[in-house]
This record gives structure tokens, sequence and C-alpha cells, in this order.
């Protein structure tokens, strides 16, 4: 692969001989104006647009990296004598495009983030290392061969001969036998070889999964509308395509065509597929791959120089086609034609950290740019997409109410646990109508053994530790955070496990007696490592695969396990909301949800929202075969309407009355919102620091009178995070759902140089996650 195909001053004009200047963001998250800082062109240095260069920052003139934004031959207010030079152009990294710089000063703006930390976000840090970048030198027969040559000269020309065509240099002399790469040299010196030095970079071939080929599908009647309807509204240039299919109703084949036609009228069109990094699977990859040949797959399962590479393979334009997790919605493709946001409410799309950007509507915003398409695909559409559908012009709904031919939607019933306590004793986390569907499926009765999911959204082996006196109360807590610890069992240990934080990761030990009253301790609340505990002792010699995020530290864990259990070598696959995203296996007929509870009550408005997303989600993944499928709910709660709503699949009813609600409070997707989240170790600087920013918040929204609401300073549930004490300020835009109000507050607050995020303030706009 050759660098002049991604070459350097594609994206803007050169800045030429003396007296030129240009614009800088600096990526470690300087962020003065929003211009960037000016920087003079020495003589002789050729720079453009979207360039990587180094230059001197501050009185100390440490060596930074950043992106030019601009050239120009002004220098404004400033003394040209004054002007520091850049220091030099960064030629191994690849300039980014002019449509990259105007959506990265987008996400700057909107989620208040510094434009050079934007910078370092959309080039991964791989592209700008130029991780297993390499020269390759390579030889072709040139001239002819006069006289006798030695032995292994005469061997390296017949090989470099066989081959006919430029050969690598090392590989050829390997062929010949050649020990040193010494006689070559002497060829290339005799002109009987002539030599060229290929850029290119050296990384394992990124794997192509084995995927059953659909092409031969009769598409559903439903299916054919929503894709004749998405193809009309991509002729029309922007749109966003609402697919609100039902789980298994063949969205992912939607998908595909909708990109086959799109590439059968525009060959060259880039197509980006997001997916939740979760559902990244050789499964779902292998879909795409099996469909076009020209696939890139961008996911933290790749080593750095695959990901390099995967990443000029969209940049010179050998791959028009990306599938990848959030940070693909940067994907350097040149000519956007079609975004695809599968899974469109997975709140993986949200970046937790700096800068805070919603993959989903940067793809939004992107295609807008591009006059491109946007397909936004789920069985639960968030609130916000809902919302949007329903009072945005350039938003559609497309529904597929039903799964093909041959597939129903899988039966659900509910256990009532309060019930079973009564009529049982001990702890059961597992009901005996759970316990003897199970068993049936496993043993095969009636013929066919199949396979089942359970989903229990709590991991470790305990949620407390704790007096077994109430009147005690005395609960085992972080000293570091506000938050209870959870028992994580492991047999090697004393107590035969360890108490740990699940917010900042402390383990302490687990202490046998109550510190206040000396009774011994119990354990409480359940986690996924009890339910495999007891699944084994329930159903002895039960396969089973557990599945969260203490058993799968990496991307290939994962993998491997659903391969596993998608040959059928477990018949039980256990886990956290890993277990519920996406995956489709025909042999799944029973899916239980160990325990609905688990997030229903948490303080975060979007708890019950989240909670029906969970459970219609992993209800969906039950008969995905020609087997009818079946969902056992284990609660607490038997009446709750969001539970009951959920496995009923009613969309539409959870969606009225959650509509309502949020409306009458003022809160998203009605209203807009930003959180602000001040953290300091010292209680009184916190509350100190949270009341200056509120006051000014205050001022500012009277000054220009802003229709946004200002709530805060508040304690946030978790009070304390890793020694540090924390307040929030909310800040909710105006109940027509417009950003303007809530964006002009930020944007006066951050030009008074108060919203700079570091490690006091954390600037969350259209928040997530509130705890
Ligand atoms: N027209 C069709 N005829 C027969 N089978 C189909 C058709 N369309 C899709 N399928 C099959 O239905 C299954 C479910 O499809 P897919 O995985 O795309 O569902 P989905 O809508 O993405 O569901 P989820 O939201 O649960 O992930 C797949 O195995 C797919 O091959
Ligand atoms: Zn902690």
């Amino acid at each position: 692969m050759s660098k002049s195909l991604f070459g350097q001053d594609e994206s803007g004009r050169s800045a030429e001989g003396g007296g030129s200047y240009v614009r800088v963001a600096i990526e470690q998250g300087v962020d003065v104006t929003a211009d960037g800082l000016t920087y003079a062109v020495p003589e002789g240095m050729s720079v453009g647009v979207g360039q990587r260069v180094r230059v001197p920052l501050g009185r100390g003139n440490a060596r930074a990296a950043g992106v030019v934004l601009a050239c120009t031959s002004e220098a404004g207010d400033l003394d040209p004598a004054k002007i520091k030079p850049i220091l030099e152009v960064d030629v191994s990294a690849p300039a980014l495009p002019g449509d990259l710089i105007e959506l990265a000063r987008w996400i700057a703006r909107y989620y208040v983030c510094p434009l050079g930390m934007v910078f370092g976000s959309i080039t991964p840090s791989a592209v700008s290392k130029g991780v297993g970048s390499t020269t390759r030198v390579e030889v072709r027969l040139a001239g002819e061969v006069s006289g006798k040559l030695p032995r292994v000269q005469r061997a390296l020309v017949e090989a470099a001969g066989a081959d006919g065509g430029w050969v690598e240099r090392r590989v050829l002399a390997e062929r010949a036998g050649a020990k040193t790469l010494g006689p070559v040299a002497k060829l290339v010196e005799a002109g009987v070889f002539e030599v060229r030095r290929v850029d290119a970079i050296v990384a394992d071939p990124v794997a192509v999964a084995e995927a059953a080929s659909t092409e031969r599908l009769v598409l559903t009647d439903e299916q054919r509308l929503a894709l004749e309807r998405l193809i009309a509204m991509g002729e029309g240039g922007f749109g966003v395509g609402l697919l609100h299919g039902v789980t298994g109703s063949g969205k992912t084949e939607v998908y595909l065509r909708l990109i086959e036609h799109l590439r059968g009228q525009d060959p060259g069109a880039g197509v980006i597929v997001l997916v939740p990094e979760i559902a990244l699977t050789p499964q779902t990859v292998g879909r795409f791959q099996a469909r076009f040949s020209d696939v890139a797959v961008l996911h933290s399962g790749l080593t750095q120089a695959q990901r390099n590479a995967q990443w000029h393979r969209v940049r010179s334009g050998e791959a028009t086609v990306v599938v990848g997790a959030r940070s693909a919605v940067f994907a350097p493709l040149a000519r956007l034609g079609l975004v695809i946001v599968d899974e469109e409410h997975d709140g993986s799309y949200k970046q937790d950290q700096l800068p805070r950007y919603h993959a989903r509507d940067v793809a939004v915003r992107r295609a807008h740019m591009a006059g491109a398409l946007v397909v936004l695909g789920s069985a639960t559409p968030s609130l916000e997409s809902l919302h949007n559908a329903r009072v945005r012009p350039s938003y559609e709904r497309l529904r597929l109410t039903e799964r093909p031919a041959g597939m129903r939607m899988p039966r659900c019933e509910v256990v009532d646990l309060i019930e079973e306590r009564r009529s049982r004793r001990g702890i059961h986390l597992i009901s005996q109508r759970l316990e003897t569907e199970l068993r049936l499926l496993i043993e095969g009765a009636g013929g066919v053994r199949g396979q089942a999911i359970l989903l229990l959204n709590r991991r470790g082996y305990a949620s407390h530790i704790a007096c077994p006196d109430h009147g005690c109360g005395w609960v085992k807590t972080c000293d570091h955070c506000d938050a209870t610890l959870v028992f994580h069992r492991q047999d090697a240990l004393p107590r035969g496990g360890v108490a740990r934080c699940h917010h900042c990761g402390a383990e302490q030990l687990v202490p046998e007696t109550c510190p206040d009253c000396g009774k011994r301790v119990t354990l409480f609340g359940w986690g996924t490592q009890r339910v495999e505990d007891e699944l084994e002792q329930k159903i002895p010699g039960v396969r089973m695969i557990r599945m969260d995020s203490d058993t799968m530290r990496a991307h290939g864990d994962y993998v491997a396990a659903l391969e596993r259990f998608g040959r059928g070598e477990a018949d039980l696959l256990l886990g956290t909301q890993l277990v519920a995203k996406g995956l489709d296996f025909p042999n799944v007929r029973l899916v239980g949800v160990v325990s609905a509870d688990t997030g229903l009550h948490l303080p975060d408005f979007r708890a019950a929202e989240r909670t029906f997303q969970l459970i219609a989600q992993v209800s969906g993944r039950a008969g995905r075969g020609a087997e009818p499928g079946r969902v056992i709910v284990q609660t607490l709660n038997p009446d709750d309407p969001t539970l009951g709503m959920a496995m009923a699949s009613d969309y539409e009813g959870f969606a009225e009355r959650e509509l309502e609600l949020r409306g009458k409070l003022g809160l998203p997707p009605v209203a807009r919102m930003a959180r602000l989240v001040v953290r300091h170790r010292d209680l009184a600087q916190c509350v100190r620091l949270a009341t200056e920013l509120t006051q000014a918040l205050e001022a500012t929204q009277q000054r220009l009178g802003l229709d946004v609401r200002i709530r805060g300073p508040m304690v946030p549930p978790i009070a304390r995070l890793a020694d540090h004490h924390r307040q929030q300020i909310e800040v909710l835009g105006s109940a027509d759902g417009s950003a303007e109000g809530l964006q002009r507050v930020m944007t006066a607050l951050r030009n008074q140089g108060r919203l700079i995020s570091n490690t006091t303030l954390a600037v969350d706009v259209d928040p997530v996650a509130l705890l």
C-alpha cells in the first residue's frame, strides 16, 4: 500500500514561503480558543489543513502534537515576531479530510470538549503512531546479465526471473538461498536489478468469519416495504430511517439489501455499520463479509497493527464498507453514502470519558453534513429516537412487526419470587418452574436437546456482605466510595472470597464477624457466580458458560465462548447483559431472567427504559429457529407495569406511558440535558466549587433570558467515588426539545473559562448514565 494514496495536501492548500501562519488545535486538550493557536510556517516547510504537526507549547516550549485547522497569511492581532514556528510536520500520520475536521468542530462545540482531544479520538493512536508501518524494499529484473556471475547472484537472478514482477528483497534472498542482502545490492549496483521502496503496514490479516450466506432469502412483505422506503429516502439525500423491528424480524437482511442497492447505484459510496462493541462477534461481521468483498472491521479485539492496517484500507478506498464499534463513526471514508446504527438504543454508543460523544448522534450529524442516509435499527428504540421520529421531518419510523415465516415470538411467563419463597425452604435463585423447564430442555425431552440463555445482570457472588441482625444494620462498604462491596468468590482465599467495589475496583478482605456487634457476617443478594453454583448443584453435569466481565476479559474470550455455544458445546449460557445483545442462536428455546428487578429501582430516570430494553432484548434470543421459544421471568415485582409490557413486547404501550412521564418532569428526550459533576477530595471545596458554578449558570441564564432550568447543586446517587466527593448540577433545556438554549448557556460558560473538563469537573451533554 503506498502512502501517496493518502497523501499530504489533498485537503487544504499548502502554506508556502515566509509570512504564512497556521491555526493548530493541540491534542493534549489545551483549549484557549475554538480556532486553535497560531504558529508560523518556517521557510521551505509545506503544510496543509488536517495535517498533524509538532509545535512548541507554553513557556517551556514543550513539544506538543496538534492538527492544522487553517492556513492563513494573517497574523491577526498577534505580533508576527512573537509567533512561534512549527517544529515539524508529522509526515507519517495521514492528513485528516475536511469533513472530519468539520465534524470534530461540531463535537467539540456540542459536547463541550477541547477540539484537540476530539482529533485524538478521531484518528486511532495506532494510526498516528504508525504501528506496523514499514518500508519494504522490492526489486525486479531490469537489465541484461553480462559475464559470468557468482553462484548466489546467479540463483538470485533465476529466482527473480521466475517471479517476473516486483518482489521483496528479503523474500528473494530467501528463495535463492542467499544468507545476506549483499549479493542483491551488487546486482542493483550492476543494473541487473532495479529497486523501489513501498510503504506498507505489516499486520496479521483479520480473520474472515464463516457465515451462512443469506443471499437467497425471500424478503418478507414488511422487509420489502421497509427496504423500498429506505431506498426512496436515500434518493432524497439526508434522512433518518428508524427501523423498528421486533427481535428476530430480520433487520440485518434489510441493511444488507440496502447496502447492495446503494452500491449498485454508486459503487464507490462509503458505508459505515455501527454495532455495539459486544455485538461485534464473528457472527455479525461474517454476515457482512459474506455479502461484500471489501469490508473493513474495527473493534477492540484487533492488534494495534491490524487497526492501523484496517484504517488505511478505508482511507485508501480499498475498503468501502466499515463494520465497527463506536469510534468507527470516524472512519475516513472519502464519500459517505449510508450509516447504519444497529441496536441504536445501546448505551455503549456513548463514550464515558472525554470526548463524551454519542456515536449515534454523531452518525446522524456526519450523515447530515454528507447528505447521506442514516438507518437506526432496534427492537426497542431509545425514547430519544422515537421522539425524534415523531417531531422531526427528516425522521421516519419503519416497522417490522413479525418474525419471518416459521419463526414465532416466544411465549412469556412470570414467576413470583415472593410466592416461591413462601412455598420453599432455603435460598433458591432458580425457581422450581425454571428448574423444571431447564431440565426438560437440556435432557432433551421430546427428542430434541435445546439450549438456554439465563440473564442475571449482576456479577459476583453476593451483592451485600452484612450483619444478619437487622437491628444492627452493618453492611460492608468501600473505603473509597459510598457504595456497598460485592462478594466475589475465590476459593483459595481464607474467607472463600474477596469484597470488591464495582465502582473503583478496590478489594478488601471479608471479615468473619460484624465489627459492630460481633455476629457472624452473612452474604445477601445475588450474582452470576452464585447462580452458577446453584445450577451445578441442581442440574449435575450441566454444561454451562458463564459470561460476565470477570470471565470475559478480552474480546477473544467472548468470541471463543460464543463459538463454543454456537457449536452446541454448552447447554447453558449464563451471564449479565452481555448475553442479551444481538445473539442469534436458533437452538436457544428457553430464556430465563433470574431477577428482573436488578435495575428497576436504580436512581436514574432511565431505569424503567433500560429494564424494558433488557428484558425485551433477552427474551428475543428465544425461538429464533424452527422450534418455538419460551421465556420465564422471575421477579419480586410481578405487577410492575414495565415488566408486564416488556414481557408482552408492548413497546408502544411502554413508550406512550414513559414519554408522558418524561414530558411532565421535563426530562429527556422531551428536554435536552447536560450534567456537570464536580469532584474534590475535600467536601467543603467540592460544595463551594459546585455552588459557584451553579451561580454562574444562573446568572448567565438570566442575563441571556434563556428557557433553561438549572437544578442543583445536589448530591449524586454515588456521593463519593474513588476518594472524591461529588456534587452534580443538571441543566435542562426547553420543553420543545431544542438544544439551542442549553447550548447557549454552555457556550457562554465555556467562554468564561468555567467549563474546562479536568480532574475537578466532568461535563456530560446528553448523559446516559446518571449515577
Ligand atoms: N426473509 C427472511 N426469511 C427467512 N429468514 C430470515 C429472513 N430475514 C431474516 N431471516 C433470518 O432471521 C434471523 C433473525 O434475523 P436478524 O438477526 O437480522 O434479526 P434482528 O431483526 O436483527 O433481531 P435482533 O433485534 O433480535 O437482533 C436470522 O437468522 C436471519 O437469517
Ligand atoms: Zn470503591
